[in-house]
């Protein structure tokens, strides 16, 4: 048995060699890990110089070259369980049970998702087929039926909870609550929180994210200011989201912001290790290259009086105050036992703020891009824009009629998306779809978005950009949950987050068109492409827009 797992190795070994694609995908994957690991290790030695100082490229070499491959070599993950039924997409050379076929087909998708994707869709249509992600391998669903019966599933067969710990990690390995999004309080809060107080919590969002959007790009008039398109969003949003959760005046602390920038560093660094290494070894790897814990000791200093001012208040109104109960100030009342201590309640508040981070500065910045390259369609966003804040000012009910907007949001949102794959779910026990498709325990599976998003008999023209095409129906608005809509997923768990976002979303996006004048940088003549990560697609990291304040703007 294990000489004709090893001889199948071999075999397969030469036929990924064999094909140019193979070889290319490859060498790309290695230089993407390498140049990670070694991102890794200048962090780590610049953390702790007494133990890496001078030892780094021998370290580095070790690693990439030895230690690494061996360790993911021998990691369980990485077998399939029982999956044989499901046809292999991405590296089909020999059974799915040999590790070179994993590797080969995991380096791929790890480059190439949106293409491995494709090939199963077109290959297998609506037949549910398996894909190697670097964490393991994955059943891909693609059929409408399927996707319904996942978004409704009971907990107890098909677990999102089980599958989200599966993907962040970083809770179990790190002894630490950063990085588990506690989905559960965090769906309960948001959802009672914005559903009572919206305009208040529209109006503090809308402060803060004017204030920050001035501040990064400025006053002047006449000059072009070029500046990194994602890190800059990213910024604005971080610094809007944390006047969500801990309000003013701590959101404006530089020492609190510069905490939780460092923290989130912390925790992609740590994702992209898992990736790399088994989950045994991962421990060990993240607390070398991270400062999490330290980080959470400082922020947990910071966040004491804030917390203080939470529970005077709480003795203050015996029954809850509506007006006086923010988003902190719930989550004091929600902790208790454990939960409660000031360092855990500080380590659950970063790990939500973490949770939401990235995707709402991604989405926004597709849409800036689509907008930069083509800057003729910000006169018809501020035709739109204009007239209504002229009339109306920024609140809740104008925005909500920017329709354009929207469209223009929901449009980029469509033909990117943020992930190639959505729905992750863990199979606690054997089950059966109701067609039979059988599922063993503890497998992961997850829902192919493209199919849905740019499905000709939805769209036409489905692979063409167009910024309108929504915003004659209001049924169509990006927050409108569909069958065929799942940008913020389908069913019972839908992003509650997802009215407050496109809020957020609407006001920046429309208040920069209406502002300034935008355009690329001088480097590109298209759209600079995204970088895909796994099933993670994310806008150009390093392209500049070049921002001029509007003379007439107001
Ligand atoms: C562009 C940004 C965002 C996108 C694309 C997005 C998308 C999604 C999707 C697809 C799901 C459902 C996952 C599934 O069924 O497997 C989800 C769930 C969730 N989202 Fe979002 N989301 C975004 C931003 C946010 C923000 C800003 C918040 C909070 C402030 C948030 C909070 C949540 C929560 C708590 C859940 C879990 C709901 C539950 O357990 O029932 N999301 N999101």
């Amino acid at each position: 048995m294990e000489q004709s797992l090893f001889a199948s190795d071999i075999r397969s070994i030469f036929e990924a060699l064999s094909l140019l694609k193979g070889i290319k995908t490859i060498s790309l994957a290695i230089s993407v890990s390498t140049r990670l690991l070694v991102l890794i290790f200048e962090r780590m030695m610049s953390q702790s110089p007494f133990m890496w100082n001078g030892h780094a490229p021998r370290i580095i070499l070790l690693l990439t070259s030895g230690v690494i491959p061996v360790l993911v070599f021998f990691s369980k993950r990485r077998r399939a369980q029982n999956l044989d039924d499901f046809p292999t997409v991405g590296c089909s050379f020999g059974p799915s049970r040999c590790f070179s076929n994993f590797y080969v087909g995991a380096s791929r998708f790890l480059v190439d998702a949106p293409g491995v994707l494709k090939e199963g869709y077109e290959k297998y249509g609506n037949k549910p087929f398996k894909v190697a992600t670097m964490l393991r391998w994955t059943v891909v669903l693609t059929d409408p039926q399927h996707m319904v019966e996942i978004a409704n599933a009971a907990e107890e067969d098909l677990s999102f909870r089980e599958a989200m710990k599966d993907i962040m990690g970083v809770d179990d390995a790190l002894k630490i609550n950063v990085g588990s999004p506690d989905h559960d309080l965090l769906a309960e809060l948001l959802k009672s929180h914005i559903a009572r107080n919206a305009t208040k919590i529209c109006a503090e969002v809308q402060d803060e994210l004017l204030t920050s959007l001035e501040t990064v790009l400025g006053n002047e008039s006449d000059d072009w200011t070029s500046i990194p398109a994602l890190s800059t969003v990213s910024r604005i949003m971080v610094q809007t989201w944390q006047r969500f959760f801990v309000g003013y005046p701590l959101c404006r602390n530089s020492e609190w912001s510069s905490l939780v920038a460092k923290i989130h560093k912390d925790v992609a660094i740590s994702s992209v290790i898992r990736r790399l290494v088994p989950s045994w070894a991962f421990p060990f790897f993240a607390r070398m290259a991270s400062n999490l814990e330290a980080n959470v000791d400082h922020a947990t200093m910071l966040l004491g009086p804030a917390v203080e001012a939470c529970t005077s208040e709480m003795d203050e109104y015996a029954v809850p105050n509506e007006k006086k109960f923010d988003f902190l100030a719930r989550l004091v009342r929600r902790s208790t036992g454990e939960d409660s201590l000031l360092r855990n309640l500080t380590a659950r508040l970063l790990g939500f703020t973490i949770a939401v981070s990235s995707t709402p500065s991604n989405t926004l910045t597709h849409a800036l891009y689509h907008l930069a390259i083509n800057p003729e369609f910000a006169q018809v966003l501020r035709d739109e824009v204009d007239p209504i804040v002229q009339r109306d000012g920024w609140n809740i009910q104008s925005v909500a009629k920017m329709s354009k907007i929207d469209s223009f949001l929901r449009e980029s949102a469509r033909i990117n998306g943020v992930s190639s794959l959505g729905f992750f779910r863990q199979a606690t026990r054997d089950l059966s779809l109701s067609d039979g498709t059988f599922l063993p325990e503890g497998c992961t599976i997850a829902v192919s978005l493209p199919p849905f998003h740019r499905d000709s008999t939805t769209y036409e023209a489905p692979d063409e950009f167009r910024p309108f095409r929504f915003s004659d129906n209001p049924e169509h608005s990006i927050t409108t949950i569909t069958p065929q809509w799942l940008f913020f997923g389908y069913g019972k768990h839908a992003c509650p987050g997802r009215f407050l976002l496109t809020y957020q979303l609407k006001v920046m996006f429309a208040y920069m068109i209406s502002a300034y004048d935008i355009r690329i940088g001088d480097e590109w003549t298209s759209r600079p492409p995204n970088f895909i990560f796994g099933e993670g697609i994310v806008p150009n990291l390093s392209a500049h827009v070049s921002y001029r304040r509007r003379r007439d703007a107001h």
